[in-house]
């Protein structure tokens, strides 16, 4: 605290908040914990031009589908594979909104789209990603989807990190 020369507490304006863009991000970090993969957890936040938060997903199986009943692994038979049947975090938040359009929205997320999320990310109206990791970048999935954000005026940004640490006070 600073006080001025009569003891008189000068108040300062806090700067140490997080930015929106630290923020959705920190919301889609924390959603990704919620995944049952152990070996990519994938959070997403959906986000209005007015910063409010629509809705938020992460990388699961169907409802009904128990966790405990279907395949995590990432090789083998395809059928015994995750890959047919979990839902990306991109593509849950989507569907977890009720609230009617996502004209405009943006979506925060930890992972870069794939293509079909980047699909469902295009038919829905959004227009902006702000992704976290691109690890599968030489993919052709991957590379589809930037092709189809291109083309259809979807803008995409790497989320820069200020520290790489957020932390929680609980
Ligand atoms: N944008 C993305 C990309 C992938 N996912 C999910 C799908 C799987 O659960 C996992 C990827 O598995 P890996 O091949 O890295 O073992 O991440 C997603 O939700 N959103
Ligand atoms: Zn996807």
């Amino acid at each position: 605290m600073f006080f001025d020369p009569e003891g008189k507490e000068i108040r300062m304006k806090r700067t140490d908040y997080l930015s929106w863009d630290q923020y959705f991000m920190g919301v889609a970090l924390l959603s990704a914990q919620r995944s049952k993969d152990d070996h990519t957890q994938v959070g997403a936040c959906l986000v209005n031009d007015q910063n409010k938060i629509l809705s938020v997903g992460y990388n699961g199986m169907p409802t009904g589908c128990h966790d405990d009943d279907m395949p995590w692994e990432r090789e083998g038979e395809p059928l015994d594979t995750k890959y047919f049947y979990v839902c990306h975090a991109e593509l849950n938040a989507i569907l977890n909104y009720g609230g009617g359009s996502l004209y405009g929205a943006r979506v925060y997320v930890t992972l870069f789209p794939c293509n079909e999320c980047a699909k469902a990310i295009i038919q829905s109206g959004m227009k902006e990603v702000i992704y976290m990791q691109d690890k599968y970048a030489d993919d052709d999935m991957t590379v589809a989807s930037k092709r189809m954000f291109d083309m259809a005026g979807v803008k995409y940004r790497k989320f820069e990190p200020k520290d790489q640490t957020i932390e929680l006070h609980l």
